[in-house]
């Protein structure tokens, strides 16, 4: 049964959310600078310390696609003792899928987009070339007991062919529900969502897929990621994607900027009143670590405050 509390002016919201951090996944995927492996390492180890329980730590895709999570190998066998946290990596096919179980991977995650054009642009098929190229995935993964996580990218907008329905979004939402995945995130790939697109998209997916089967993946490129998770948490969803630092984006999506940041859903969650077990200090410590590595400010703007008023009180 699904814990929810009534909150007078927010409708049913959940007590506890689970956060699935993408930062060293999507959030390095499309930086400029390499970040070496021990680097990648060491922020995963500071953001076990946080609290975070799923972390999203690499891509075992193409590295000739992908050349920045070309070490995926190396950052999956330095984490493989690490336990208590679950460390999903994105499988594009069963090469991908067979080189995660080597290195030690015990979850893995497909991705399939909502619109065509975006399918070929980021895995080179179409949208039913990737369901058959899952579904291989899905089998073995089911032969192995490994749980399988899906994403629906594009769910709201594309960068070709722009607004995309939502019954479009459903209908691969439920095929991938219906291959096996334990989970499905609905993913905003351009931040273009704002309220009144998300939420009939979540109707439309909620029509077809139990909500406790759904997560939200939102970027920030419009401002609109946390008005976007307010509404799902609203609608009964309660595993929210985001990124330390607001790092972030897909290199096969132009325009596209950082997903939320970890930082600022944590600070709306605490606002509200809903357990995560995040410390958001310690969550904030990460987020610089990895700023400083990649020569940027951080993308969170509650860590950007929240430092600002220590270092302020610091002078006192
Ligand atoms: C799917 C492919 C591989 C097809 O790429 P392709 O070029 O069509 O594949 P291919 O089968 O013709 O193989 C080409 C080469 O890649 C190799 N190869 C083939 N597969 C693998 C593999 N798994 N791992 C390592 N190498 C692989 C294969 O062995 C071959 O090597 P070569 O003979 O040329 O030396 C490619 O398009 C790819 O890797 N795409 C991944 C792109 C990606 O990671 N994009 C970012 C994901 S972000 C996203 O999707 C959105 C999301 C999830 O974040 C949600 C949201 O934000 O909304």
């Amino acid at each position: 049964m699904r814990c929810t509390t009534h909150y007078k002016f927010f409708g049913f919201m959940p007590k506890f959310v689970k956060i699935v951090e993408v930062g060293p996944r999507d959030g390095l995927q499309n930086e400029k600078l390499t970040i070496p492996a021990a680097i990648k390492v060491q922020l995963i180890q500071k953001l076990v310390s946080s609290g975070l329980s799923v972390i999203e730590a690499t891509s075992f895709v193409s590295p000739k696609w992908v050349p920045q999570l070309a070490d995926a190998k190396d950052v999956m066998q330095a984490i493989h003792a690490v336990h208590g946290v679950k460390f999903p990596v994105l499988t594009p096919n069963l090469k991908g899928f067979e080189a995660a179980i080597a290195a030690g991977a015990k979850e893995v995650v497909i991705f399939a987009s909502a619109s065509e054009s975006f399918s070929k642009l980021n895995i080179n098929c179409t949208i039913e070339e990737s369901l058959t190229r899952y579904h291989e995935v899905v089998v073995a993964a089911k032969g192995l007991a490994i749980p399988v996580r899906g994403y629906v990218s594009c769910a709201v907008g594309c960068p070709v062919e722009g607004t995309v329905p939502p019954e479009r979004v459903a209908y691969v939402a439920k095929k991938l529900y219906d291959m096996g995945c334990s989970e499905i995130s609905l993913g905003d790939t351009i931040g273009v969502g704002t309220p009144g697109t998300v939420i009939p998209m979540l109707r439309a997916v909620m029509s077809l897929i139990p909500v406790d089967k759904l997560a939200v993946h939102f970027h920030d490129t419009y401002g609109q990621a946390l008005s976007n998770i307010l509404v799902a948490l609203q609608m009964g969803i309660s595993v929210v994607d985001s990124s330390v630092a607001g790092l972030g984006g897909c290199p096969y999506a132009k325009g596209a900027s950082g997903n939320v940041a970890t930082e600022d859903v944590v600070y709306m969650l605490n606002g509200l009143g809903i357990k995560t077990n995040v410390d958001l200090g310690k969550l904030m410590a990460a987020g610089d670590f990895i700023c400083k590595h990649l020569g940027r400010w951080s993308g969170s703007k509650s860590a950007t405050a929240l430092s600002r008023v220590t270092a302020d009180a610091s002078k006192i």
